[in-house]
């Protein structure tokens, strides 16, 4: 049983042992496969690791290590685990606060009348490392913040006079499913960096509310585990469950995330292909970089100043990270294998299509059998954490509109990007899409209150989209269409009456 003073004396890149909830690890030959990097893991070589691990990391993760890697129960465990920057108040160089508050009030939950006054008190509680990588966005954040601007930037034409009765029709179709809303909840990845409940708050949300969630590869909770909270909920009403697959470099990798989803009861694939390498987020990695400087950097340069010699590599250049971790090679003549490894019987959408040029293409995917491989796309620019200056889902919604209006009637179209508004769905319905995801919004609800606060986004969202429907004299969301919209702000002018 190897001893506090036995792991510290194992705190290089030569020999690597690390404790995670008690137990001793030998991490040393893991450091460079990391998919997190090397030196995410160095920062605690011969320390306690469990804080950092734990809300990122799947119950599990570790415990996947070579069995001779595991060194068993640290036996002197009295000891305070070391304070990490983890926890320090550590702000990047755009201190990402979700919203500034001139005063920073904690609105209780029944106050909170909007997803903005969930998001604010977010901000207030979330760590300053879940605020980084909750709020970040690509390199200069053009496309994050264009995103929720161009929302604002579409106006709506309401019609008078018509009778739409008490309650207009919101429930409509998402990939086959029933859902009580036009929405979804879109795929985010460490949900427990929020709320130690993570994920599992929207797998009951999306019960209790009958609509859909899509679970990331990077969930902080194992894809079962959260499918069983969602299928088991004593409260469910309805809703569907999907698995959002970033593809990894190892194709069986792949094969084997998709065999897991399948029989945990997954009811739809979301493949992201926006995703060939991830995207450049300052914040993050500044973030990251700041809390190794503020533990005196990694165990080799502890206390040094940063030389020539002791710089970290930028987090792209160390080798099998995140940065690299996914598959650049996979194209669409990769489709087929896809549908083959998910089979036929459920439906396959393509997240993280930018262009008309590739929603057209999506449509023309056919298999061996005849059929199309491809059942949706899923318009986003991942809300603008991959490429900057990548185009909205409202730019890209319009391009598919002028350039390929065809693809509208062969396979449904969803969007997301920025929107915290009913007004922004009934938009974005109007343009076409079948149903809008939500990213940041569910992940600030659930981090201001968890379950409590994703179900209340959901009804505040549903209140909305019905008062508009309402104002705009529409009784079904079906009916939805361009003429409610004045796109004057994008060129588009109207017809003469
Ligand atoms: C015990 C010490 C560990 C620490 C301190 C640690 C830390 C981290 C950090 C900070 C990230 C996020 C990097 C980013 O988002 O930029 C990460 C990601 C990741 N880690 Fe670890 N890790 C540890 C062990 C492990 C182990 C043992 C495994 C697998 C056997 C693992 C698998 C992963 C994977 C797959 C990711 C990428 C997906 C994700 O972002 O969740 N980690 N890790
Ligand atoms: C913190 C965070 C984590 C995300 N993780 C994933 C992920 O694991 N897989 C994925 O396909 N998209 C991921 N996305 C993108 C979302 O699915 C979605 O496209 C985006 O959040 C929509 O923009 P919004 O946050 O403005 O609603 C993530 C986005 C954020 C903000």
């Amino acid at each position: 049983m190897p001893s506090v003073a036995d792991v510290a004396a194992h705190n290089s890149r030569s020999s690597c042992w690390v404790i995670v909830s008690g137990k001793a690890y030998d991490v040393t030959e893991f450091l460079d496969e990391h998919p997190g990097g090397a030196r995410s893991i160095l920062r605690f070589a011969g320390r306690d690791a469990t804080a950092e691990y734990e809300p990122l990391h799947p119950p599990g993760t570790i415990e996947s290590l070579p069995k001779d890697k595991h060194l068993g129960p640290v036996d002197d465990l009295t000891l305070e685990p070391e304070p990490t920057a983890t926890t320090s108040e550590i702000q990047t160089s755009t201190s990402p606060l979700i919203m500034t508050t001139s005063a920073p009030v904690i609105l209780p939950l029944s106050a909170c009348m909007s997803l903005e006054d969930l998001a604010q008190v977010a901000a207030i509680k979330l760590s300053p490392r879940a605020a980084a990588y909750y709020h970040s966005g690509a390199e200069t954040r053009y496309s994050r913040d264009r995103n929720r601007r161009d929302w604002s930037r579409i106006g709506l034409r309401p019609r008078v006079l018509i009778n739409v009765g008490p309650t207009p029709r919101m429930r409509t179709n998402v990939m086959g499913f029933d859902s009580s809303l036009p929405i979804f909840i879109s795929p985010a990845a460490h949900a427990r960096f929020g709320h130690p409940d993570g994920e599992l708050c929207l797998a009951r949300t999306a019960a209790r509310m009958d609509i859909a969630q899509c679970v990331s590869t990077y969930a902080s909770m194992t894809a079962p585990d959260i499918a069983a909270e969602f299928f088991n909920d004593p409260h469910k009403r309805g809703g569907a469950m999907f698995f959002q697959l970033y593809i990894p470099r190892v194709k069986k990798d792949a094969e084997k995330l998709i065999a897991v989803a399948k029989k945990a009861g997954y009811q739809a694939l979301v493949v992201t292909v926006d995703a060939p390498v991830i995207g450049k987020r300052d914040d993050d990695d500044q973030f990251q970089a700041l809390a190794a400087a503020a533990d005196g950097g990694d165990s080799e340069n502890k206390g040094k100043e940063d030389t020539e010699e002791t710089l970290p590599p930028l987090p792209s250049q160390e080798p099998g990270t995140l940065r690299a971790a996914h598959n650049a090679t996979f194209e669409w003549s990769d489709l087929p294998w896809i549908r083959h490894c998910w089979g036929p019987e459920h439906p396959i959408l393509l997240k993280g299509i930018q262009t008309a040029e590739d929603a057209l293409l999506a449509t023309q995917q056919i298999g061996p059998d005849g059929k199309r491989l491809v059942d949706g796309i899923y318009l986003s620019n991942h809300g603008g954490h991959q490429l900057d200056y990548a185009p909205t889902s409202v730019q890209t919604l319009l391009d598919i509109r002028r350039r390929a209006p065809q693809v509208f009637d062969q396979l449904p179209v969803y969007v997301d990007g920025g929107v915290l508004r009913g007004t922004d769905v009934i938009k974005a319905l109007c343009l076409g899409a079948r149903a809008v995801g939500l990213g940041r919004g569910f992940l600030y609800a659930l981090s201001a209150y968890g379950t409590a606060g994703a179900l209340r986004a959901v009804q505040i969202l549903s209140d909305e989209i019905q008062t508009t429907l309402r104002l705009l004299g529409v009784a079904d969301v079906a009916q939805l269409d361009e003429r409610y919209l004045d796109l004057s702000e994008f060129g588009i002018e109207r017809a003469k009456l």
